[in-house]
């Protein structure tokens, strides 16, 4: 009996093969005897759809690189598989129409982006795994720019051990100034995108021409990394994932003949974001969440949530033990550190936005007070 070696290809030998293996001990519990498909070769998920994983897999022996569709192996059903996740395949690894492989093994993960449906939830959702970029957008205007929705995946960025990014968009409608202003205590890294051209309202199912520089700056920093968008709808996701991918995205333009355009798909889905040359590069990814539009924070510990506003953190040390760090909570370090100036200019509308969060309570917009009778 010879174990398959390096001249069989993994799509010849999978896990039933190891099942009718004659056994020559006898009768050693068949678990424990059966190899870590030390064969399987490694790809990353880049979809989920209903039990069904699409599987990437780069350039090898076998061919180049391609999409295989995949199902878990029965002794992983347990063990949820997200997008982004690294794993081990067997079985037909050709990426032919109508071709399954099986996914044996799932790498431990460097990264868990996850999220409850809402504060109140403590139901863990893994949005994606493996990022280390999460770049949060929203647009400079329509709509509204929401400090609510920067702080929650703020937060939810700390905790997980993601580099945060602030990406503006549509700053051709509007200076973002007064949003950056918000943020100016914090070292948050922001990159803006704008439209290069007035959007041509005649031509709904085009999207508009991002301008090439800030694109290109864009680019660098994604270069080399695997970063997850998430924003609110209408901020021009779509529209900055298809000039960075040549992917097509549907956008928020309804098709004038179908009178659809939008894709329902809530699941995150990874795309390459190929170089200059188009050639793709296996170390960068964008990941689309089509499915996020905030995150709800009853997974995280308030401790945490405070420790992710680092311009205001530093005054915790003062807070009496238990302090709820609420409005009008007694000895809360809080009030004077942002009346000393500490926090800088924004900091009064930092430590509402803080305390905001920590209630559970709704996103605010960034300006305007809210409407009345609302
Ligand atoms: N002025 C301006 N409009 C833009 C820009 N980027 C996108 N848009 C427009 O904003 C609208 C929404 O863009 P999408 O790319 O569909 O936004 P999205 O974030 O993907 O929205 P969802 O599909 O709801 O998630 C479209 O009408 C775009 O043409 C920009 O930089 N400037
Ligand atoms: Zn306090």
């Amino acid at each position: 009996m010879s174990r398959p070696g390096r001249g069989v290809s993994a799509r010849d030998w999978d896990e039933s093969d190891v099942r009718v293996r004659p056994n020559k001990k006898g009768s050693r519990p068949r678990t424990k005897d059966r190899p870590a498909h030390e064969d399987a070769v490694q790809g990353r998920v880049i979809t989920v759809d209903r039990g069904r994983y699409t599987v990437h897999l780069p350039q090898d022996a076998h061919g180049p690189a391609r999409e295989v569709s995949a199902m878990r192996a029965r002794e992983l059903r347990r063990q949820p598989v997200v997008t982004g996740d690294l794993v081990g395949l067997v079985g037909d690894l050709s990426g032919a129409e109508g071709t399954l492989s099986r996914i044996v093994r799932i790498e431990d993960r460097e990264t868990v982006l996850r999220r409850s449906a809402d504060d109140s939830d403590a139901v863990e959702r893994v949005v994606v795994a493996n990022v280390d970029t999460l770049v949060i957008m929203v647009a400079a205007a329509n709509p509204e720019p929401r400090t609510g929705f920067i702080d929650r995946a703020l937060v939810a960025a700390y905790d997980a051990g993601i580099e945060p990014v602030l990406c503006i968009t549509k700053t051709d409608l509007k200076d973002p100034a007064e949003l950056l202003a918000h943020y100016r205590e914090l070292e948050l890294e922001v990159l803006t995108s704008a439209s290069d051209s007035p959007v041509d309202t005649g031509s709904p199912d085009q999207d508009p021409a991002l301008d090439p520089d800030l694109l290109t700056a864009l680019r660098d920093r994604l270069d080399g990394h695997i970063s997850a968008l998430v924003g609110p709808s209408g901020v021009g996701k779509s529209t900055l994932i298809n000039a960075l991918t040549g992917a097509e995205r549907a956008t928020g333009h309804v098709n004038a003949v179908t009178g659809r355009g939008r894709h329902t798909s809530s699941s995150a889905l990874a795309l390459p974001l190929p170089s200059e040359d188009g050639s793709v590069r296996e170390d960068t990814w964008v990941v689309d969440t089509p499915g996020i539009r905030s995150f709800g924070l009853g997974l995280v510990d308030p401790d945490r949530v405070i420790e992710a506003f680092d311009d205001l953190s530093p005054a915790l040390a003062d807070c009496p033990k238990g302090c709820t760090h609420a409005e009008g909570a007694v000895g809360c370090a809080l009030d004077p550190w942002v009346a000393d100036g500490h926090a800088g200019p924004a900091g009064p509308r930092r430590l509402e936005s803080l305390r905001r969060l920590l209630a559970g309570r709704s996103d605010a917009p960034v300006t305007a007070p809210p409407r009345d009778g609302r």
